[in-house]
């Protein structure tokens, strides 16, 4: 029998990447509904941010004109955030009470922070004059109406929500989310909350697939259990090709007797690769399946959750149109222990990652690798990644580290 063909990540990541269809259908969002989802075109900003000029602090305003520190001046008014400026001015030798956010009044120059100034009701003296335009926003500070506020392709996080909110939009155009659909595979496998009978084990793929995808704005369909049965795949398999943009299975992927993704794959469609030389992760099938896209995620729960982050992501990031995939962080920590190990795939090894009193960053790999044990998950928060032909890191060397993001 022929070796398997297995992909580098990088190689795998990259056909994935030209395989996937950039979208084209557009809709109009709601921004609560947003969170997550792909602009479309680029959002010009309809207005000014701040739409005037405002004070950056709670102070005086004043004109700085022949102001020395001795003058007492008189405070002729007093202005508050959302009132309407536009018939106060301010004549020279005068000073206007003004709180953060509120309109510089005409005439005024300066807001000096009321800290630096000795005040009572009707008179303010200012003990540290303040450069021309000290402690003003002017119009416009931020945003410019007109300018470009976010560009076709940006993934619209809390922060560009903020941004659109705070030039009063309510809606964007985005592409419209994919439709995935989810499925879980294995004789074994029963829902969370039903009853197990021996040799029986509780979905946990589904959810944490689910919830990995969460945050990319996507429409996921969870498509229940299929057992280990090639006709049962199948007709799962053909009924939700006709409905999904991409399909997710975990489990059934490998070579066992009851391993039927791949096989049933190659007689629906089209496998374009089988083998990830990751680990966890290594049997990832990846392919088209009638108009739909198709990822074979191991079954272990562990390897379905680090396929899913290292390759199912930015093949979906791809299928939105995103301008550019977020770049990992990686960083590098002084190693705690010795790690030896078989070289050939390059590995996500779950450890916990802390910095020391004199600033240097540690990690300690999990003992427990194996990609059935789950806890090594969640107890770690960051991934050694280990070249695929190290056979040895030794205690103290500073290895490629990527901190849990999820
Ligand atoms: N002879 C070989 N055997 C295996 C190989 C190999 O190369 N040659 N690869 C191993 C590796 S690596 C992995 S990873 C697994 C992947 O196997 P499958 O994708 O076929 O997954 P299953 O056999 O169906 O399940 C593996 C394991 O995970 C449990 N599982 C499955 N689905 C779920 C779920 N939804 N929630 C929780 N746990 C799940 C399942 O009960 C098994 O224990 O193959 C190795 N074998
Ligand atoms: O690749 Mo498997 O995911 O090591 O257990």
């Amino acid at each position: 029998m022929a070796p398997p063909v297995w992909l580098s990540l990088d190689d795998a990541l990259n056909h994935l990447r030209s395989a996937a269809p950039r979208p084209t259908a557009t809709m109009l969002c709601n921004t609560e509904a947003a969170l997550g989802r792909v602009v479309s075109i680029d959002i010009v900003a309809p207005c000014n941010v701040p739409p005037l000029a405002v004070s950056a602090m709670d102070g005086f305003a004043i004109c700085l004109d022949n102001l020395t520190s001795e003058i007492a001046l008189p405070v002729t008014q007093t202005i508050l955030a959302g009132q309407d400026i536009s018939t106060i001015q301010l004549g020279k030798g005068e000073a206007a009470r003004i709180m953060t956010g509120a309109g510089i009044p005409s005439g005024a120059d300066a807001v000096v922070m009321q800290e630096n100034t000795t005040y009572d009701e009707d008179t303010v003296t200012v003990n540290q004059i303040p450069v021309h335009g000290e402690n003003i926003r002017p119009q416009g500070n931020d945003i410019c109406r007109d300018d470009i506020i976010i560009t076709r392709g940006t993934r619209l996080q809390a922060r560009h929500l903020m941004l659109l909110a705070s030039v009063g939009q309510t809606t964007c155009e985005v592409y419209s989310p994919l439709k995935i659909g989810l499925l879980a595979t294995g004789d074994e496998i029963k829902a969370p909350g039903t009853t197990l009978n021996p040799g029986q084990i509780f979905n946990a793929n589904s959810i944490g697939i689910a919830g990995l995808l969460a945050p990319l704005g996507v429409q996921v369909t969870d498509l229940g259990i299929c057992p280990d049965d090639a006709d049962a795949l199948q007709r799962c398999l053909q009924e939700a090709a006709e409905k999904f943009d991409l399909i997710i299975s975990s489990g059934g992927v490998s070579v066992g007797d009851a391993d039927h993704v791949k096989p049933v794959l190659d007689k629906l469609g089209q496998v374009d690769f089988w083998k990830v030389a990751i680990k966890p992760g290594k049997p990832f099938a990846f392919g088209t399946l009638g108009k739909s896209l198709f990822c074979g995620l191991p079954g272990n729960p562990v390897s379905a959750y680090v396929t899913t982050e290292q390759l199912v992501i930015p093949l979906i990031a791809s299928m939105q149109g995103l301008a550019s995939s977020p770049t990992p962080v990686i960083g590098l920590a002084a190693l705690t222990t010795d790690i030896k190990r078989q070289p050939g795939r390059q590995e996500f090894m779950r450890a916990t990652l802390c910095v020391q009193p004199d600033g240097q960053w540690q990690v300690t790999p999990l003992a427990k690798q194996s990609s059935g044990v789950m806890t090594s998950v969640t107890k770690a928060n960051a991934y050694i990644v280990v070249p695929a032909h190290t056979k040895h890191l030794a205690t103290g060397e500073r290895v490629q580290v990527l901190p849990f993001t999820r």
